[in-house]
């Protein structure tokens, strides 16, 4: 760690790792309602239960990429963060916001719009907060040096808080409702976050391969390209069935087809990087989720979002458990990895003790993401059976749940072995340092090797 201030990260990432836990707690009592269908359906309703998945899974994400930044910003920029009082201050309104919103739910206090559920006076708190976010990093980049990654990273941060301004608008009229929804929803995930995951890679491939900054910034500026030209009229993919205009079909299907192609990109950076790389770092834990976060996300985003995109299938596919398959990969191989990774990365130099219980991390690494990819192929099945008997035979919702009890008991084994990987990860990251013995004998100690 070169700055000093580099630490405010830490809160960030302890904050964020608690919600991520809770995330899991409250997908694996869905998932058991899923298996049984009347399990605490007297204390806690399947829709509460969901909506805290959903949102602590958004909240933490965000506090996560805030972590990253206050961790990269430094080094970047070649100077300390502008205020770290401020960073504190913040991230606690952001942590009572989110917390202030999931005991509402419990509750039943909210306003039913998938994903933005919050009441509207938690909304303007995550507002405040956010602003405060951009202002302290926009100021230490606005002071220091720029870089193609800060800028990018910046980019899509201020992007990110311009389309969440539409969670405040909220039409009578549902369909267009549904039209604005879809600019928070569709246009964070696949248009300004991958921005910020082209960044965050950019950096630890940075550090971690030694390659050339000017290679990696040409990369940096394809992506951003690509992720902009097809994610913006991308979203027509969710415009074919609400009441919008017939175009949206053609437009819809091609311009989200070509979303595959920046995360396609981001595989072909990594692994490029990585073998033209002549730096051997030694947090080979880091190295792996820098490689496995792309990877996953190509298959979750690119492959299994173009299974269901063009409008002639999504017509039979709509809003089945294809849907939940694809959200579930896309989601954990693009962000999840991540920040994971960055966390990964980060913590041995902010507790200065150089890469630690790297093995744990590692197991942890493929327990979860075998494990996610294991519930992704369950609701895959589970979909493609549901698309059959529902929308081409035409048989009742229900009557087609029944059949699909196998495919659930399997996606809640898997989640269970989510938590168990994700106990790991957590251990690994915040319990005791144990440093590993490389193969040649020589301990590796605090300070040495570090970026
Ligand atoms: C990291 C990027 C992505 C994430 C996190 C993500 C996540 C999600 C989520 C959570 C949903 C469900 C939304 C809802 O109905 O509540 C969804 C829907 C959808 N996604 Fe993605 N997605 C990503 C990228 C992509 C890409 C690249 C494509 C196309 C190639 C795609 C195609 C679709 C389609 C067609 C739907 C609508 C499914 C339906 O009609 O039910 N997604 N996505
Ligand atoms: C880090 C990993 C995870 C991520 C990123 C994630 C993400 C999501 C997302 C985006 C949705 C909404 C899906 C949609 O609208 O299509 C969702 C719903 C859900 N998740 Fe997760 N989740 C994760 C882990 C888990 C785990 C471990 C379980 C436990 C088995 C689980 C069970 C569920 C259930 C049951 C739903 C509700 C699905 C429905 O309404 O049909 N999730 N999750
Ligand atoms: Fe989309």
């Amino acid at each position: 760690m070169k700055y000093e201030t580099q630490k405010v990260a830490l809160p960030f990432f302890v904050v964020a790792m608690a919600l991520f836990t809770l995330q899991i707690v409250f997908g694996l009592l869905a998932a058991t309602v899923y298996a049984w269908p009347n399990f605490m359906a007297e204390v806690m309703p399947f829709h509460i239960m969901r909506v805290s998945h959903t949102n602590l899974l958004i909240v933490w994400l965000l506090i996560g990429f805030m972590g990253c930044t206050y961790y990269l910003m430094p080094e970047e920029a070649e100077r300390e963060i502008h205020s770290p009082n401020l960073a504190y201050i913040q991230l606690a309104i952001f942590a009572f916001a989110g917390a202030a919103a999931l005991v509402g739910y419990q509750f039943g206090i909210h306003e039913g719009r998938e994903f933005l559920e919050q009441p509207f006076w938690v909304k303007i708190l995550i507002t405040i907060s956010f602003l405060m976010f951009l202002f302290n990093t926009s100021m230490t980049l606005l002071k220091g040096r720029k870089t193609a990654i800060n800028l990018v990273l910046m980019l899509g941060l201020w992007l990110a808080a311009v389309f969440w301004l539409f969670a405040f608008y909220n039409p009578t009229n549902l369909a267009v409702d549904k039209l604005y929804w879809w600019w928070v929803v569709h246009l964070w995930v696949e248009g300004v976050w991958e921005l910020i995951m082209a960044s965050l890679l950019g950096y630890l491939l940075i550090k971690m391969t030694g390659v050339d900054r000017e290679v990696i910034e040409k990369w940096l500026y394809i992506i951003v390209g690509l992720a902009l030209f097809s994610g913006l009229l991308g979203t027509g993919h969710h415009y074919y069935w609400i009441g919008a205009p017939g175009y949206w079909q053609p437009i819809g299907s091609i311009f989200s087809t070509l979303e595959v192609a920046p995360f396609f990109a981001m595989v072909v950076f990594a692994f490029t990087m990585f073998w033209k790389g002549s730096r051997n770092h030694p947090n080979k834990a880091a190295m792996l989720w820098a490689l496995g976060c792309p990877t996953i996300a190509f298959f979750g985003a690119g492959v299994w979002g173009f299974m269901h995109t063009l409008s002639f299938v999504n017509y039979y596919s709509h809003g089945t458990q294809v849907t939940a398959a694809h959200g579930h990969l896309a989601f954990y191989g693009a962000y999840v990895m991540l920040i994971l990774g960055v966390i990964t990365y980060a913590m041995p130099q902010i507790r200065r003790v150089q890469p630690y219980n790297q093995i744990l991390n590692m197991w942890g690494f493929w327990i979860v993401t075998s494990a996610m990819c294991f519930m992704t192929f369950t609701l895959t099945f589970a979909g493609v059976v549901q698309t059959h008997l529902q929308r081409v035979l035409g048989m009742n919702y229900m009557e087609v749940q029944d059949q699909l009890g196998l495919f659930y008991i399997m996606r809640l084994g898997a989640g269970v072995a989510v938590a168990v990987g994700a106990i790991m990860l957590l251990y690994s990251f915040f319990g005791p340092a144990r440093e590993q013995v490389p193969a040649g004998g020589t301990q590796i100690t605090a300070g040495a090797g570090s970026a």
